[in-house]
């Protein structure tokens, strides 16, 4: 506690932003600043750790999150109904029937009583964009989708649905990739959260989302088969799949260097987010982080949960040392002393010398203290794609009698059996463009193959409204007034200003190719392959198989 204070106590004078800075936090500020006396958090019922009712996770950075079990959308005798929720089947434009629902207001309630922070963290963002409260953004009916884009990632899935977000018979998801279907969310905490990520029901309106990992996750096409059903249509966009990977390498690529760029910041600011964590005490980093951190740091993708996951350490040890009889201002002290050092000497300075200028720079240690931060690696192009056919190959001689699956059902086997399929841009370059089989384990699903709508990206870029008119057949035909580029990319900025954060790209163009020798390995492996996706659209696609 003594070096704590004394650390905390050379923040202030060295720095002398002490209160006037963190007051100026809105919340601070508007009750007073940091003397202004603390409002009382209210108590939450004790939940106990396997209540059956109650639904656990935890986010990316590690905080607990709780939320009430509710039942999935499901249709009786063409009747829709979930738990918490009043539901009607309303005609969808273009035909057929689409399930519409609200939280009724006991739902509601209870979620603002009971569970404010999963409440908030589900219905802050409607509540924001149509200007009402928490409990009437969740009592709005709302309609699930009639059109969902459900791959393939780096297909051109970005820039079909910024083009149908104007479509005027379309309503599209606040966000892109809602990853409702592929996560257990579908089942827990049920489908509210979901509903509150589309506009308020509008007649005229179908509803779609898109999230390109559908296709590619084990249980989507299980959960939009029972939820949505024949009510929507499944739009699968696909790429010539060596064009594909690459693309999905590249993308890594960007991903893994722009962690770099995060780490090299948090170097490069260590004595800043030293002084904004031992200020703001050890209940309050993420919030003081957030407060005070550097502009140039928290303008980077990966700043939120930096904060978030400062905070949760900081946390975890204060409720070990509290268990072990200590204290929370102990605790951070340990925390800030074994995550900074000084550059200089490599030697364990006293971090109120750092704080004070000491005679080095604070340095962070990001592998330790910030692991999020370091995680994805890149491995080498051709031994990456290489490897993942020698996979395949090795699979099928193991548990098939024939190298190359002869029909959908035996490439749906092979994926099957060979494919521990994961989440986000993995490193799973080939299965995510081994389409045939991911569209025959959707059909085992559930899906019905005349409800899917295959779409080749390359059309969408030389024709894109012949595509659009594809996509959606079953709505009025729109001509779209302006499809270039240019236009294509202004949307796409102002609805979704955030997508390009973090790798993501539109259109990245890039101009260094894949080896000719690999790309045409590749292009070999998918040759029959792709013959069955061709059988399924009924159609060919104009891609080299070789
Ligand atoms: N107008 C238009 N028409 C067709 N295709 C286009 C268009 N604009 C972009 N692109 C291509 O989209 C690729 C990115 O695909 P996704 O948006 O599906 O990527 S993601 O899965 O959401 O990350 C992206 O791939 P890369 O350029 O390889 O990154 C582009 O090739």
């Amino acid at each position: 506690q003594d070096n704590y204070a004394s650390l905390r106590r050379a923040a202030r004078q060295s720095y002398g932003f002490g209160d006037a800075r963190y007051a100026s936090h809105p919340r601070r500020a508007a009750a007073g600043g940091e003397d202004a006396p603390r409002r009382r958090r209210r108590r939450r019922r004790p939940v106990q750790p396997d209540d059956p009712n109650v639904c656990e996770s935890r986010s990316r950075a590690g905080v607990r999150r709780r939320a009430p079990k509710a039942a999935p959308l499901a249709w009786t005798d063409g009747v829709p109904a979930a738990e918490g929720l009043e539901c009607v089947a309303a005609p969808a434009p273009g035909g057929g029937t689409r399930a519409c629902c609200r939280a009724t207001l006991a739902r509601a309630e209870l979620l603002a009583d009971e569970y404010p922070a999963h409440f908030a963290r589900i219905a802050r963002s409607a509540a924001r964009a149509e200007g009402v409260n928490l409990v009437t953004a969740a009592t709005t009916w709302r309609c699930f989708p009639s059109l969902v884009i459900v791959g393939a990632q780096k297909s051109g899935s970005t820039a079909l649905a910024v083009h149908l977000t104007r479509h005027p018979n379309i309503a599209f998801s606040r966000d892109k990739e809602l990853h409702f279907f592929d996560k257990n969310e579908s089942l827990c905490p049920g489908p509210l959260g979901y509903l509150l990520k589309f506009p308020a029901r509008d007649e005229l309106k179908a509803t779609a989302e898109a999230t390109p990992f559908y296709i590619a996750s084990t249980e989507a096409c299980t959960h939009m088969a029972a939820q949505l059903g024949r009510r929507a249509t499944y739009v699968l966009i696909v790429r010539e799949p060596v064009a594909r990977a690459y693309s999905e390498y590249q993308m890594k690529h960007r991903r893994v260097q722009g962690q770099d760029g995060f780490e090299k910041a948090l170097q490069a600011h260590a004595g800043a987010i030293l002084r904004c964590v031992a200020e703001a005490g050890p209940r309050n980093a993420t919030r003081g982080l957030r407060a005070c951190a550097p502009s140039e740091l928290q303008a980077l993708a990966k700043f939120p949960q930096f904060a978030v996951s400062v905070g949760v350490q900081i946390a975890r040890k204060a409720k070990a040392a509290k268990q072990a009889g200590g204290d929370d201002r102990s605790a951070l002290y340990e925390w800030l002393k074994a995550c900074f050092w000084v550059a200089d000497e490599g030697t364990k300075e006293p971090l109120a010398d750092l704080i004070g200028g000491g005679r080095g720079a604070a340095r962070f240690d990001a592998t330790q203290c910030f692991k999020e931060g370091t995680r994805e690696r890149l491995g080498d192009l051709e031994a990456v794609m290489r490897d993942e056919v020698a996979l395949f190959h090795d699979c099928a001689r193991t548990h098939f009698s024939w190298m190359v699956p002869p029909s959908m059902d035996a490439a749906a086997d092979l994926i099957t059996k060979c494919v521990r399929v994961r989440t986000g841009i993995s490193a799973q370059y080939l299965y995510r463009g081994l389409y045939a089989a991911q569209l025959q384990r959707c059909l085992r699903g559930g899906v019905v193959s005349s409800d899917i709508v295959v779409v080749d990206q390359d059309v969408l870029r030389r024709d894109p409204q012949r595509a659009l008119d594809a996509v959606a057949h079953r709505l009025p035909r729109h001509t779209y007034e302006d499809l270039s580029d240019a236009s294509l990319k202004a949307e796409m900025d102002r609805r979704w200003p955030d997508f390009e954060k973090n790798g993501w790209r539109l259109d990245a163009a890039y101009t260094a190719p894949m080896p000719e020798a690999l790309r045409s390995d590749l292009a070999r492996f998918f040759a029959p392959h792709n013959e069955l996706l061709f059988d399924f659209a009924g159609r060919r696609f104009d891609w080299p198989s070789r």
